[in-house]
């Protein structure tokens, strides 16, 4: 798929901007803090109705003003797609196709997108947080159940721990009502589980070859799932329900004490091994940024694999990061077949003939041209 036409109103430091892109490689190029990342995250805001820099929403409109628009136009196999997303103080409104969806998660998933920022190497070295966070926002995009499941999931969380809180402040003596939360909460809780189980599999699958590939041949990469309890990989949705059911209640007494939820989605974690070393922990920065990149790769093949067409792919000042083997590789995987943007404030050190063909876009203080290309 592609985005050809991307029109963005009050975005960030863009009052009004109309583009239309080439199918293979965009490159933005602008001094720092002129807008370049601003349109990447536009973009990125379109595909996942949620920016993956702020939480806020509200930094996404541009100062003084009401509301944010962004209107895209997506090529997919079977046809145009318009999309839009506007934000507002009151919250979100999506149209797929000029209709208002009644839920984001009926929105999120009909286009895909794949950024690659230098933020991203936080995804091996930064906390558990980043990693949970990374995983729920792949798999949403390829199953509007999983959004489903892992939003309930959060709601029914917060009621719990609320509950939680009140019999530690002796405001609630009845545990039936934690009875009750805790039979709805098992149940989202290893649904989550057994998907997330079978997405991190598949990554492992693809990330694999691909970490081999840039390290010649020299390392081993393996994705490895920590749940909060010990379950197998193997497992079904009724046994992994069986083991928090055990699990919660044997340390029913604790949550009480603490008034917090001590085990489920929330608490897992993944961790990333090279030749069976903890990669955060003994890696060099050259095999933290490898791991990372194969993660990336993996994630574009995933998302082919599953929905049968290419995500678009933003990497974002990523370039200049990577040396020339692993910039070349990176390149070389995504020719001709992934609609790619760049952004960078410099094309120097980055000679590779897909840059050269590129279409180019110059930005300054929130206007961006096109200069050159297709
Ligand atoms: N809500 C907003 N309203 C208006 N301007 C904003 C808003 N949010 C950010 N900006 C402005 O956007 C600019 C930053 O743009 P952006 O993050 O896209 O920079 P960049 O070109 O990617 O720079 P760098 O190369 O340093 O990453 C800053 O000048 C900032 O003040």
């Amino acid at each position: 798929m592609h985005i050809e036409q991307l029109e963005l109103t009050h975005y960030r430091n863009y009052d009004k901007l109309t583009l239309t892109f080439d199918n293979n490689v965009n490159v933005i190029l602008g001094e720092n803090a002129q807008g370049k990342t601003n349109v990447m995250e536009s973009i990125y805001v379109l595909a996942m109705a949620k920016s993956h820099r702020t939480s806020n929403d509200k930094d996404l409109i541009q100062w003084h003003e009401e509301y944010a628009k962004i209107e895209g136009r997506v090529m997919k196999q079977h046809g145009a797609l318009p999309l839009e997303l506007v934000i507002s103080k009151k919250g979100k409104k999506a149209k797929v196709n000029h209709l208002e969806q009644s839920k984001l998660s009926r929105y999120v998933g009909h286009m895909n997108v794949v950024m690659f920022a230098p933020e991203d190497l936080h995804l091996v070295k930064g906390s558990p947080q980043v990693r949970r966070r990374f995983i729920d926002m792949e798999i949403g995009q390829v199953s509007a159940v999983y959004l489903h499941d892992s939003s309930l999931y959060q709601k029914i969380l917060l009621q719990r721990n609320h509950y939680l809180k009140q019999l530690q402040a002796r405001k609630q003596t009845d545990q039936t009502m934690l009875e009750v939360l805790t039979d709805q909460f098992v149940e989202m809780a290893a649904k989550i589980v057994v998907r997330r189980f079978q997405y991190l599999k598949l990554l492992q699958e693809w990330a694999e070859p691909i970490h081999k590939g840039i390290s010649r041949g020299l390392e081993t990469l393996e994705v490895v799932y920590k749940p909060s309890v010990q379950v197998t990989a193997d497992a079904s949705q009724q046994e992994v329900e069986e083991v928090f059911r055990e699990k919660l209640s044997s340390v029913r007494q604790r949550e009480i004490e603490r008034g917090v939820t001590l085990a489920g989605p929330h608490r897992d974690d993944l961790q990333f091994l090279v030749n069976g070393h903890d990669v955060q922990t003994f890696g060099s920065q050259g095999q933290q940024r490898t791991t990372a990149l194969s993660i990336k790769l993996a994630e574009i093949e995933l998302i082919h694999a599953e929905i049968g067409e290419y995500p678009i792919l933003l990497l974002d000042d990523v370039l200049s990061e990577l040396d020339d083997f692993r910039q070349s590789h990176l390149l070389n995987t995504i020719q001709g077949k992934v609609q790619t943007f760049v952004t960078t404030t410099s094309v120097e050190g980055i000679d590779h003939q897909t840059l050269n063909e590129a279409t180019t876009f110059i930005v300054e203080d929130g206007v961006m041209k096109k200069t050159g290309g297709s």
